[in-house]
């Protein structure tokens, strides 16, 4: 059985100050390279064997982090992306327009199709991150492999896995570096394919987030 290991890169700095990020980037906060120190520590723990991230900036520097502690390559995929925000990145969530809010109510509210103007639906984004998921099942027997991605992308998977709508993400509170975990099973009894052990978990970090303000 393959065990797959997700983790939401560490706290940065517009997470910190509710601002809209998706594609574009911002750096890890002195607390988020702190939460990724201990997300790395359960990860040597844990015998993580191959790290693949998403390559934004705030997902390589935690995936580095990691690495330099396991010992492990990184392998980067933008396929592991956050949502595309398109004209609402950089915003802050308080400073938006009614019409705006509308634009970002279409995708926590699962309207069909719903994105902002520019960017991408929940549908393309649980496309995109199922097929990076996928890549782990080529991995060679014994692997452990830690997937370092964000906030909704790993929500939408999580989520779909549950046969969940892709919106239901914003039931899922992924704290910055929480660790979640997935099962590949191949069996006739069991659920064959991917199950959720774990979603969410942060008892390794002493300096949680604020993600509640955040999600
Ligand atoms: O892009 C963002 O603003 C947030 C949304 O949840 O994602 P993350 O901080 O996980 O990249």
């Amino acid at each position: 059985m393959l065990q797959v290991y997700l983790v939401r890169h560490g706290e940065t700095q517009w997470n910190a100050e509710r601002r809209i990020q998706g594609h574009s980037d911002s750096p890890l906060t002195e607390k988020g390279e702190k939460q990724a120190w201990q997300v790395a520590e359960r990860a040597k723990a844990l015998g993580i064997t191959h790290i693949i991230a998403s390559d934004l900036g705030r997902t390589r520097r935690t995936a580095e982090i990691i690495a330099e502690l396991c010992g492990c390559d990184i392998t980067l995929d933008s396929r592991l992306r956050e949502l595309d925000m398109g004209v609402l990145e950089k915003r802050n969530l308080e400073t938006l327009t009614e019409e705006e809010e509308g634009w970002r109510r279409q995708l926590v509210n699962g309207t069909a199709g719903g994105r902002i103007p520019g960017g991408e639906s929940m549908q393309e984004l649980a496309d995109r991150m199922h097929a990076a998921l996928a890549t782990t099942l080529e991995l060679p027997l014994g692997s452990r492999p830690m997937i370092v991605s964000h906030g909704m992308a790993l929500g939408c998977l999580v989520s779909t896995i549950l046969g969940l709508p892709a919106y239901a993400e914003r039931r899922l509170r992924l704290r910055n570096c929480s660790i979640s975990r997935i099962d590949y099973q191949d069996s006739a009894w069991l659920a064959s394919g991917w199950v959720v052990e774990t979603a969410g978990d942060v008892s390794h970090l002493d300096a949680p987030a604020l993600d509640e303000l955040q999600r």
